[in-house]
């Protein structure tokens, strides 16, 4: 059995950087992990990458070649991809062992996870190959500075867990940033009944009905939760790390430690 964390969210959401710094943590750890970068556009790495899409295709060649802007070659780039699964990504994966973590760093186009199927089959073949996948969901904490905003973050989460079919673990990313922890505490476990009082008094009465529906839908999926991350502190991607290994049932045998994070932090 293999493990392995498919990191998405929406562009410039911290994917990269929480990659790379994943892979210090764990070499300070003495864990070993594999990055792995599915994304065709990427040029500069923090990480060593050890399995790279670009070998497979090049998004410049095909921006040049059918005349696409970015975003259409990445998504031509992906299905060419789910297109090689079995050449391409089977013989990749040979290299990895049983037992082996890695982590795919995947582009940011919000399309890949929530109706291009390139991805889906990415999973799937992944789990013919063995592999317990998690899917691991970043949201830009600068961007939840109110309830209509944190709802959209939500929403476009969920279409992704929805879309893949995989536990899934959403990160509050960039935890650095936030001034007032004060203002982000209230989003990381709230109470549906208090987001749709918020809702209600942001938006007109006419919008009453759905935002019910949409506080119900967030609700029932039990999606109302993320994890903050803050990368400056080992202690914080320790305890993301372990909310995802459990997710995959990483380390069940053997006996993982799993470091106290910082009491202010209010984690549960
Ligand atoms: N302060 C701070 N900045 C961050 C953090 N994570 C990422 N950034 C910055 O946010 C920007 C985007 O980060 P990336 O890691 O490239 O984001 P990404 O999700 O991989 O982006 P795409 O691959 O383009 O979708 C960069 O300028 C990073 O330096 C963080 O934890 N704290
Ligand atoms: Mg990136």
């Amino acid at each position: 059995m293999g493990y392995a964390q498919l990191v998405i969210g929406p562009a410039g959401s911290g994917k990269s950087t929480y990659c790379s710094s994943l892979y210090q943590h764990c070499e300070a750890t003495r864990r070993t992990i594999h990055i792995v970068n599915l994304d065709p556009a990427a040029e500069n790495f923090d990480y060593p990458v050890a399995i790279d899409i670009r070998e497979l295709i090049s998004l410049d060649d095909v921006m040049e070649e059918y005349g696409l802007g970015p975003n259409g070659a990445l998504i031509y780039c992906m299905e060419h991809l789910e297109e090689n699964l079995d050449e391409w990504l089977t013989e990749e994966l040979e290299n990895y062992m049983e037992d082996d973590y890695l982590v795919f760093d995947c582009p940011g186009q919000i399309e890949l996870f929530s109706h291009v199927s390139a991805l889906k089959n990415f999973v799937e073949h992944l789990q013919r190959k063995n592999f317990n996948v998690c899917a691991v969901y970043l949201l830009d904490s600068q961007f939840i500075t109110d309830v209509t905003k944190f709802i959209s973050g939500c929403m476009s989460s969920l279409s992704a867990m929805i879309q893949l079919e995989l536990p899934h673990v959403n990160i509050l990313s960039k935890m650095d940033l936030v001034t007032r922890k004060r203002d982000i505490e209230d989003y990381l476990n709230p109470e549906p009944m208090t987001l749709l009082s918020e809702l209600n008094k942001r938006m007109g009465p006419q919008f009453q009905k759905l935002n019910k529906a949409l506080i119900d839908l967030v609700d029932q999926y039990s999606m109302v939760s993320f994890v903050p991350l803050d990368l400056r502190k080992e202690s914080s991607i320790q305890y993301v790390l372990s909310q995802i290994d459990s997710c995959i049932q990483y380390g069940e045998d053997a006996d993982v430690k799993i470091k106290d994070f910082d009491e202010d932090e209010d984690q549960d």
